[in-house]
């Protein structure tokens, strides 16, 4: 399928784009049926679950998630269709999909709001479009795009972002800030297997945290830590936390921090919750200077990524042994 482009190569030719993303409740009594469904069967513990809900309830019961995405299919400039299904929340992708079948889409390129390899982020979405397909007679062929975290779109993006953050410190603190970069926790033993080799999760933040932080400075000190823990305490998962880690900077003298939330491409409740009331109140007390940068979100660069990549030779599947999803634990 597709035409001849100059080169004689037979370029893609997509009759839609399908963005895919995680969902978030908009309405407080819809909080908890949601996290009931991103949990289900995966054994985290209640009293975390309730905590969780706290957070959401703060903000009135709406998750940021939904509105991002509304947000990012409105800056979006591509020629086909765009249509919008999310794992854990409204509109489902089987909905989405359905729609799609209606429609008479033949064949549709997924856009997936997630950057990194790991289960989480790779293999359970590729499941999720899997399982919407083989719902719906008649469905699209859908054909997931790539990863992207090492896409220059979405280094410009983070990169402006944190020179707008140093930006926000006061001035003669600027130059000796140090640049935090944070990302969703997993357990360890799903980073063990993320990608083909294993080990791809952290590798990819580490590759695009060192992009992002060669353009702001080449000579600027930097970490990667972990956020937003799950699960049940006895099962490791990336570590440190972005808190404890301010807690070290802090006694070993340093003096300011930018947060660069590099692991997330909105302004996901974990980076309003996470890093902007509970990082940014540990920071108050410590007296140690911070700023968060944004998100990639709807900067033009991250924006016109999404063309180029429907614009790229069609990507290969991942293996089938690529991200294997974690044993799971009864409801
Ligand atoms: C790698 C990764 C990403 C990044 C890739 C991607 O973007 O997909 C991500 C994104 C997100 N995670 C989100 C929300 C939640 N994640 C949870 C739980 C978990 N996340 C995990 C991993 C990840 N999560 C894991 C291994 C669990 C344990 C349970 C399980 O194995 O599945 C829970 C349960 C409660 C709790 O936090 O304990 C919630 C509510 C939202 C929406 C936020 C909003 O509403 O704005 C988003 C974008
Ligand atoms: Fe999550």
């Amino acid at each position: 399928m597709g035409d001849l482009t100059p080169e004689g190569e037979r370029a893609p030719r997509y009759d839609a784009l399908l963005v895919v993303s995680f969902g978030g409740p908009e309405k407080p009594e819809d909080v908890m049926p949601f996290l009931e469904h991103v949990v289900r069967g995966r054994g985290v513990p209640r009293e975390r679950l309730l905590e969780v809900e706290a957070h959401y309830q703060r903000f009135g019961g709406v998750s940021p998630i939904n509105q991002q995405c509304r947000d990012l299919i409105a800056a979006l400039d591509v020629d086909v269709p765009v249509y919008w299904g999310n794992r854990n929340w409204h509109p489902f992708l089987e909905d989405t999909v359905r729609q799609m079948a209606d429609d008479g889409v033949r064949r549709a390129a997924a856009f997936v709001t997630s950057a990194y390899r790991s289960y989480s982020s790779c293999r359970q979405y590729i499941e999720d479009i899997e399982r919407a397909t083989a719902a719906v007679p008649g469905a699209p062929e859908i054909v997931k795009l790539r990863h992207f975290f090492d896409h220059p779109g979405f280094v410009a993006a983070m990169t402006d972002h944190t020179r707008a953050a140093l930006e926000r410190l006061p001035e003669e603190l600027r130059d000796r800030a140090r640049l935090v970069f944070t990302a969703h926790s997993i357990p360890i033993s799903m980073a063990e297997t993320a990608g083909a080799a294993g080990g791809a999760y952290e590798a990819g933040l580490r590759r695009t945290a060192s992009l992002v932080a060669a353009e702001v400075a080449a000579d600027r000190p930097w970490d990667l830590v972990w956020q937003s823990r799950s699960g049940p305490p006895q099962i490791p998962w990336l570590e440190p936390d972005v808190c404890d880690h301010l807690e070290e900077l802090h006694a070993a003298g340093t003096e300011a921090v930018v947060l660069v939330p590099i692991g997330f491409v909105s302004d996901h409740m974990e980076v309003v919750y996470d890093l902007d009331v509970e990082a940014t109140a540990l920071a108050e007390r410590l007296g140690l200077p911070l700023a968060r940068a944004a998100t990639a979100g709807t900067h033009p660069r991250f924006v016109r990524m999404i063309s180029e990549l429907m614009a790229e030779p069609e990507p290969a599947p991942c293996p089938a042994t690529c991200c294997p999803a974690p044993a799971r634990r009864p409801r």
